[in-house]
């Protein structure tokens, strides 16, 4: 896999496609199309998670596709292990996205073996989803393709809802320390400023999932500011 892809990704709006256990949305030809109304949009990429929804994204549009497996809800969840990420990348993935964080993994193998491991196996590029900038140190020392700022509103919840803005302390840190590493702003970008934001301060690519794929989340703002 070329970094021409993470060329590609400069300046790109990625649109992030997740429905949650339980939800209605939560099929693979529903992420799909949604997945394609994105890309028609303007998407630069699509993020999505779990195997059959990758596959499935990746037939459907031509952008690059960052895949990821989330299992459980606790600790180390998003591609918690080397197996997921070889699963992400056999289901099509053109860069898979791993939890850089140092908690331990169910394998007992760190972000950096993980990433070690995968390469030996695998041709594909690694996103780093990071909580703080010591994340972001490991995780270009291991060499990620992408950093990003995924995790930084707490690691121990999945809980994308909250209004309160992408975490630019953080994205601008990690610019300024790593000039060349291309950083992804991602979580809680809620809208065209919040992005645009995030790209003045220094943003390689910007996330957004929840204000764009997420009905629910969505309708209850609205509900809310009704109030
Ligand atoms: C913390 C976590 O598990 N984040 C997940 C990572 O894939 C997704 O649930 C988020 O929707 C995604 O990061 C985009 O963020 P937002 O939905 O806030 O635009």
């Amino acid at each position: 896999m070329s970094s021409s892809v993470i060329e590609q990704l400069k300046g790109a709006l990625i649109v992030s496609c997740q429905a949650y256990v339980g939800e209605p949305m939560r099929h693979p030809e529903t992420m799909a199309q949604i997945a394609r109304a994105a890309e028609l949009g303007g998407a630069g990429a699509i993020r999505c998670q779990g195997l059959a929804d990758i596959a499935a994204i990746k037939g459907r549009v031509e952008v690059p596709v960052i895949g990821l497996w989330k299992e459980g809800h606790e600790g180390v969840y998003i591609t918690p292990t080397l197996r997921h990420a070889m699963a992400c990348v056999s289901a099509g993935a053109d860069i898979v996205a791993i939890d850089a964080t140092d908690r331990p993994r169910p394998d007992g193998r760190t972000f950096a073996q993980t990433v070690a491991d995968l390469r030996s196996c695998c041709d594909t590029l690694v996103m780093a989803d990071c909580a703080t900038l010591d994340d972001i140190r490991r995780a270009a020392a291991a060499g990620a393709d992408l950093v990003s700022t995924t995790l930084s509103h707490g690691v121990a919840a999945i809980d994308c809802t909250a209004a309160d803005g992408p975490d630019l302390e953080l994205l601008r840190a990690a610019c300024r320390e790593f000039p060349a590493m291309p950083v992804v702003c991602e979580g809680r970008v809620h809208s065209p400023q919040d992005a645009r934001e995030a790209r003045e301060a220094g943003a390689w690519a910007v996330v957004v999932g929840t204000a764009i794929t997420h009905p629910t989340s969505i309708t209850s703002w609205f509900v809310e500011g009704m109030r």
